[in-house]
């Protein structure tokens, strides 16, 4: 197995606040990982260290065997943009746009004409159950659609790493599984390498593997003596 993106050690506080005090995780190309634990635990963080939102304090970010945390701003904003697809726990589409345009943003962004980004981004409203959906505005969705529009944003240009942060955590039980369902098939047909936050077992369920997040470190779960 190649490992697809790794933290070492990292470290990271808000002021006074340590949010990650040593974490490390390795994660293998194509694989999905559930990041789990405790309210305050330092999931959104370590997410958010992995992605290059967040520059550590100490330790390391590997992707591609390139060290993200000593990028320049530029240069992670790049990585981001080109390498990386998000979905956040609500949606956060683009209210103006319509649902088309939202999911076509990341192309457009990266430079791509507005034809091909618009076919681009129609072809995954059929995929998703979204059909006849493209000319709506975020207002006009449910809350389940909405996040279906967000999931075919993060992968419409065919990221290597999709980063999701409580993606159902807004969604009834039965919603947020089909959107679990809609992920990990799409991720499997393309081989993103999926690293998801939740703190439902029931979405964690749907990953390759889960990890607990506990005082800023990362461990593997307790396993229940059988
Ligand atoms: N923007 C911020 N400013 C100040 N402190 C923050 C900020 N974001 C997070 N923290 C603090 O950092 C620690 C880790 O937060 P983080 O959001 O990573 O935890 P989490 O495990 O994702 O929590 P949750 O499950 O509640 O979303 C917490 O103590 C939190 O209060």
């Amino acid at each position: 197995m190649t490992i697809a993106i790794e933290a070492r050690n990292v470290a990271f506080s808000f002021g006074k606040t340590p949010a990650l005090q040593g974490a490390s995780i390795a994660v293998d190309s194509g694989e999905i990982l559930a990041i789990m634990g405790p309210s305050g635990s330092g999931k959104s963080t370590l997410l958010h260290c992995l992605a290059g939102i967040l520059v550590p304090e100490s330790g390391e970010i590997l992707f591609d065997g390139a060290r993200v945390d000593s990028m320049t701003e530029h240069q992670r904003s790049s990585l981001r943009r080109d390498r990386f697809g998000f979905v956040f726990q609500f949606g956060q589409l683009v209210p103006e746009l319509t649902a088309a345009e939202n999911v076509a943003l990341p192309l457009l962004l990266s430079g791509v004409r507005r034809a091909e980004a618009l076919r681009k981004a129609h072809s995954w409203f059929e995929r998703l159950g979204l059909d006849g959906m493209e000319h709506r505005r975020s207002g006009e969705l449910s809350g389940g659609q909405a996040q279906r529009v967000a999931l075919a944003r993060g992968l419409v240009a065919g990221p290597e790493v999709l980063f999701a942060d409580e993606p159902t955590g807004a969604l009834d039980s039965l919603t947020g599984e089909q959107v679990m369902e809609l992920m990990v098939a799409a991720a499997r047909e393309q081989g993103t390498t999926v690293i998801l936050v939740t703190h439902e077992p029931r979405v964690a369920a749907y990953a390759d593997r889960e990890v607990i997040v506990r005082d800023g470190r990362v461990n593997a779960p307790e396993r229940v003596p059988s």
